[in-house]
């Protein structure tokens, strides 16, 4: 038997026509809003996001600011970069993608972002309110990895509550814009999470955690991590991995954590890369933006005395 194929492009299309009406309402409020990206350096993977990103907001008709800088800028000028952002009305969301040059200390930029225009979480209140369990922004990638999850469960008749208290979630790799943001998820939903890295266990290796997965989150950032013996027969799988790879014919393809090939005939569902979680991230973090704008709407610049209470409306769509 081979696994289901958890289809991102299908649920990201799914997402973008209920954005699309949501962009359309925004302009009809005469709201300002849009994304402003912030690129230092060429890292090839933050630079194809890039791309995608800009395409995209063309597609919806959300405003797009990217400012492109050079590996050799100052921490002190990307700062002061984020404050002009911060206080520019026509941008509700800000990204700076990662990751940032070794010179440049990211928790002290990321703290430079007002937590309103924060759609990352990147800033420790964001963060901290993810963390407590009643978040204001879910980061783009984890939302996607649960919102993936909520659908397929869903489709295969599965009931979410039960299905997420039965389960245990394991989550590979720690990082802090996917692993520890994916593993306040699994506990909003009463899963038993469990929290490893590819160093997890050096003399018995990690299929030992793995391989008792309901659920194999994949965010390794390691090629191929993932074989056939790593995973259970009833394995839900979500690969997060974006691999940059070399093929045979010298040109550039990404490739997942997880080894699609021989996993995925022995699992119960697999995402693919490319088509499983980054298409439906890309149109999270737009949704994310729009929901900065109604924050902003209810709390204009200068009001930073009072932050708003983080709302469900806010947070989840369905
Ligand atoms: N602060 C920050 N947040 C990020 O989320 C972040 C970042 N920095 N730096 C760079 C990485 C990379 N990333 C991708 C997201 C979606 C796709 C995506 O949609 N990929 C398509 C196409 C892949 C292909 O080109 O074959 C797919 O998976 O189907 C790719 C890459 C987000 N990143």
């Amino acid at each position: 038997m081979s696994a289901q194929v958890i289809d991102g492009r299908a649920c990201a299309r799914v997402l973008k026509e209920s954005l699309s009406a949501d962009v359309s309402c925004l302009r009809e409020e005469g709201a300002a809003f849009g994304l402003a990206t912030i690129l230092v350096g060429d890292d090839y993977g933050s630079a194809a996001y890039e791309r995608r990103l800009r395409r995209l907001a063309d597609g919806l008709g959300v405003p797009y600011q990217p400012h492109p800088l050079p590996t050799g800028t100052s921490q002190d000028e990307l700062i002061a970069l984020v404050e002009v952002l911060n206080d520019d009305p026509a941008v509700s969301g800000i990204l700076i993608l990662r990751p940032l040059p070794a010179h440049i200390d990211e928790a002290a930029v990321f703290q430079a972002i007002d937590p309103r225009n924060d759609i990352e979480a990147v800033h420790p209140e964001n963060a901290g309110l993810l963390a407590l369990g009643v978040p204001r922004f879910v980061p783009s990638t984890a939302a996607s990895v649960f919102h993936l999850l909520d659908t397929w469960l869903d489709l295969a008749g599965e009931d979410r509550a039960d299905f997420y208290h039965r389960s245990l979630i394991v989550v590979v790799g720690r990082s802090n814009n996917v692993g520890k943001p994916a593993i306040s998820l699994g506990y909003e939903r009463q899963a038993t999470v469990e929290s490893i890295d590819e160093w997890a266990d050096r003399t018995t290796g990690i299929g030992r955690h793995t391989r008792r997965a309901d659920v194999l989150i994949v965010a390794a950032g390691k090629a191929g991590l993932i074989k056939a013996e790593h995973v259970s027969e009833n394995a839900v799988v979500i690969d997060v991995g974006i691999n940059p790879q070399t093929g045979p014919d010298g040109r550039v393809h990404m490739v997942g954590d997880v080894d699609y090939a021989s996993v995925a005939p022995r699992v119960r569902a697999i995402t693919p890369v490319p088509g499983g979680v980054g298409p439906v991230t890309d149109v999270w973090l737009m949704r994310n933006t729009v929901l900065a704008a109604r924050l902003l709407a209810q709390h204009p610049a200068g009001d930073t005395s009072a932050l708003p209470e983080p709302t469900d409306s806010l947070v989840e769509a369905s």
